[in-house]
């Protein structure tokens, strides 16, 4: 066992963790940050070179948190002197007298988000190769664009060791011994703190089944796709298109959402919000396909200037809360335990906000944001707990 006492433990290196470790170290915290591969990795839910940025959500608390969080963002891109945001606006189409697309328009324009209503004879002239389908209503956030998650990785790991921090890579945690100093311990050692910060995406439960706590969270495969343009620069960031979020469609009642062609040349992002149930170590073994049958359709329809055969497929991890509300709160027995988990598909834009709140959790401050939507008491009749 090594003879330091951490002021902080934090298991897990994807987006929350890594920007959890980034505050504490940068606020004089000896902290270290425990991963269980190499790094980088793509067997989280972290990897890949984009996500969306966006304000356009239908709950105010993600718009207040968002925010905050383009300022946090682009302090970040300041002191790593890394650009990690590109602006590109945001589409969302929807049925104007559905469920998604009206709330989020009111939500938007309550916050005073600045938007931009597309009338539909005006749609083709600002969107081109999109097919808007009858009885959709369509707006622009405009706030909205790409984050370059794989850079911004590196770029907050970097900044965490430069703060002072310990990274151990290629160490998984096997064993956690609560206390008033919690021992964590890994195949090479173990470790002991004041505080332990969970953030361990898919595997959470594995983790917090050392500390008697189940939460309701599903974990699922997704499969990233890309689809070739057949015109080079159709659907190109160089030539303006925006990130979209389809909230309804024919093909579907859940999100279908793209990204313009950026990383791989001639290649746009677009994927099924919905995948299926996976063993986050067995991921390999699921090869559902049915989110593909019906990108498929959706592409054929709308976007008739991408092929409808995806060019490159690749996967990815959601860890879902039964409301698709993430959990950032204490553990219910054990107060120096924090929790960072359920991103549900939506939380990597949210990385820096939410590294502060569980910085601000475990060194016993009060948050910078309300957290109770957040708080584990909401599953009351879904976590079990074995204390
Ligand atoms: C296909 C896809 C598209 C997405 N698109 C968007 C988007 O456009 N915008 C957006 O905001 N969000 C998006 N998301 C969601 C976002 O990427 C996730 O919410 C976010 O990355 C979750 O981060 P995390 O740190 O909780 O999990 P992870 O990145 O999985 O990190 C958890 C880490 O913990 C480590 N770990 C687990 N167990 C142990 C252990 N025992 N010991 C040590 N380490 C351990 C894991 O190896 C992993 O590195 C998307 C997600 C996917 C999959
Ligand atoms: O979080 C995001 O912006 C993306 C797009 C909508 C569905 C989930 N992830």
């Amino acid at each position: 066992m090594s003879s330091q006492i951490y002021d902080c433990i934090v298991i897990g290196a994807g987006i929350q963790g890594s920007c959890t470790a980034y505050y504490l170290a940068k606020n004089n915290k000896k902290t270290l940050l425990l991963e269980q591969f190499v790094l980088p990795h793509s067997r989280g839910s972290s990897h890949g070179q984009t996500r969306i940025i966006r304000k356009a959500y239908e709950q105010d608390f993600y718009v207040r948190m968002m925010e905050e969080c383009y300022t946090l963002w682009a302090e970040l891109e300041r002191e790593a002197d890394v650009k990690l945001y590109r602006r590109t606006g945001l589409l969302l189409l929807g049925p104007e007298n559905g469920r998604g697309f009206p709330i989020v328009k009111d939500t938007l324009q309550r916050n005073k988000v600045p938007i931009v209503v597309l009338k539909r004879e005006e749609f083709s002239q600002h969107i081109p190769n999109f097919n808007l389908s009858s009885g959709d209503g369509a707006l622009v956030d405009t706030t909205a664009g790409v984050l370059y998650a794989d850079k911004a990785l590196v770029a907050i790991r970097r900044l965490f060791k430069s703060h002072g921090g310990v990274i151990k890579d290629g160490e998984k945690v096997i064993g956690i011994t609560p206390g008033p100093v919690v021992t964590v311990t890994t195949a090479s050692g173990a470790y002991q703190a004041k505080k332990l910060v969970i953030t361990a995406g898919p595997w959470a439960n594995t983790l917090l089944s050392h500390t008697g706590l189940e939460l309701p969270l599903q974990v699922t495969k997704l499969n990233v796709c890309y689809w070739q343009e057949k015109v080079p620069g159709s659907y190109d960031i160089r030539n303006r298109f925006p990130c979209f979020v389809q909230v309804e469609s024919l093909e579907s009642e859940h999100h279908i959402y793209g990204l313009p062609s950026n990383e791989y040349p001639g290649l746009m992002k677009v994927c099924y919000h919905i995948g299926k149930d996976t063993d986050p170590d067995g991921r390999d073994r699921q090869t559902n396909q049915d989110d593909i049958e019906i990108l498929k359709r959706y592409i054929t329809r709308c976007m008739p200037g991408l092929v409808p055969v995806p060019a490159v497929v690749e996967s990815c991890l959601y860890t879902i809360t039964p409301d698709t509300d993430f959990v950032l709160d204490r553990h219910p027995t054990y107060s120096n335990i924090v929790i960072g988990a359920g991103f549900s598909g939506h939380g990597f834009k949210f990385g820096p906000v939410i590294g502060k709140i569980l910085y601000e959790l475990s060194t016993e401050q009060v948050p910078s944001h309300d957290l109770a939507p957040f708080k584990i008491s909401r599953f009351q009749a879904h976590s079990k707990s074995a204390l």
